[in-house]
């Protein structure tokens, strides 16, 4: 029976162990670098990803050191490694697997995805010595007369003389049900342990590419594209009749609403200043003033409003400075004049991307 998870993805069998880490938000998501062989038409990566650039989860990753800090203050139980083609720049992504496995011992749990175009035999025994768990095959099943796929499939047999778990990651793309089960036979008949099939999205540099292909987004307000998740679906029911897989669908709600907001979370936990409150979906929420100059500001906050100096903060790469949401609301009553007040919601990451900002009358 293909069965619903409680974070709205669909399973037959078995979860991998590198997906049972990512729902509950522990796994950090390690991009070695955007290059990648391939030219995937849905390939979600913004232009600028696809530059030889490094992140640990949104944070620009300029010393190893980085990578750590992040992963620390995630409390990360593992990370998944991504790109582009992170065996673009192999050696990179191996010296990164191994700091990762230093610092927080054997059991954290690293998985890697893969086009497989790069995957010798050699190159995978340095993966596997730097303590790889886990690794996931997306050859260019939609373009089987490339000669890169040819490649990819001939290079995935090597995967299977190493000591760690083998399977697939595919996107689910309408019309393209033939491929899908292809390579579900392909993998089964190699010994793999899963399969795992992402619902379609569109990002910003690929909906006009999905659209000119006919494809359609399931509604306004969701990345998603129609008939990918049933198409998924039917896949798993397929599969469980035919094959020894485990399978996983991933959908696109599974990543917003679960993997992301667990995520933050764990963040917010380590990030909040004693001034924000962590709301239900991880994000940070507290009062914030603007004023051309902010040591005045600070002056006259604590001098004239009598605000108890441990309860501002002043943020000067931001212009602006913060506070409790409640002494927020009380000041921008009492204020007079060109200050202007806001609660804020911001993500407990690298970026600090604001999520809601709501002017104080
Ligand atoms: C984002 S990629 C990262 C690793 C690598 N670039 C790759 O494509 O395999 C991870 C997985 O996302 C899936 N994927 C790629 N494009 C997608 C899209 N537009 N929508 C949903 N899933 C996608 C693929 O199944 C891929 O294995
Ligand atoms: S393999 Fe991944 S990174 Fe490379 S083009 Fe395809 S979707 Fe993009």
């Amino acid at each position: 029976m293909v069965r619903e998870t409680p974070y709205f993805s669909y399973a037959v069998r078995e979860l991998p162990k590198g997906c049972q880490l990512c729902v509950r938000g522990e796994k950090l998501v390690l991009f070695t670098t955007g290059v990648c062989p391939r030219d995937c038409f849905y390939c979600p990566l913004s232009p600028w990803r696809r530059e030889d650039v490094v992140y640990a989860n949104e944070r620009p990753v300029k010393r190893v050191d980085d990578i750590i800090e992040e992963a620390s203050l995630q409390e990360a139980k593992g990370a998944g490694v991504t790109g582009g083609d992170p065996l673009a720049r192999l050696d990179r992504t191996v010296e990164y697997i191994k700091l990762l496995k230093e610092n927080f011992g054997e059991d954290f749990h690293v998985h890697l995805y893969t086009t497989g175009a790069l995957a010798t035999r050699k190159n995978l025994e340095k993966l596997y010595d730097a303590g790889l768990d886990e690794i996931r095959f997306h050859p260019d099943l939609f373009n089987p007369n490339s000669r890169l796929f040819k490649v990819e499939i001939e290079n995935m047999k090597n995967a299977f003389d190493f000591d760690w778990d083998v399977g697939g990651e595919i996107p689910s793309i309408p019309g393209q049900f033939e491929g899908m089960k292809w390579y579900a036979e392909f993998l089964d008949n190699l010994g793999a342990k899963f399969l795992n099939v992402n619902e379609l999205e569109f990002s910003e540099s690929t909906l006009k590419t999905l659209l000119d292909r006919g494809f359609q987004p399931v509604s306004d307000e969701s990345a998603a594209i129609k008939g990918s998740l049933e198409l998924g679906l039917k896949l798993l029911e397929w599969g469980e009749e035919n094959t020894s897989l485990s399978y996983h669908l991933c959908t696109a709600k599974l990543k917003d609403a679960v993997q992301l907001r667990n995520r933050l979370k764990r963040m917010a936990k380590k990030m909040a200043k004693p001034y924000m409150e962590i709301t239900e979906e991880g994000t940070l929420r507290f009062g914030i003033a603007e004023y051309g100059d902010l040591d005045e500001l600070y002056e006259f906050l604590v001098e004239e409003a009598e605000v108890p100096a441990e309860w501002l903060y002043v943020n000067r790469e931001k212009g602006r400075i913060e506070m409790p949401e409640e002494v927020a609301v009380e000041l921008a009553d009492a204020v007079e004049g060109d200050v202007k007040f806001f609660i804020v919601e911001e993500y407990p990451t690298w970026d600090g991307l604001e999520v809601e900002r709501i002017p104080l009358p």
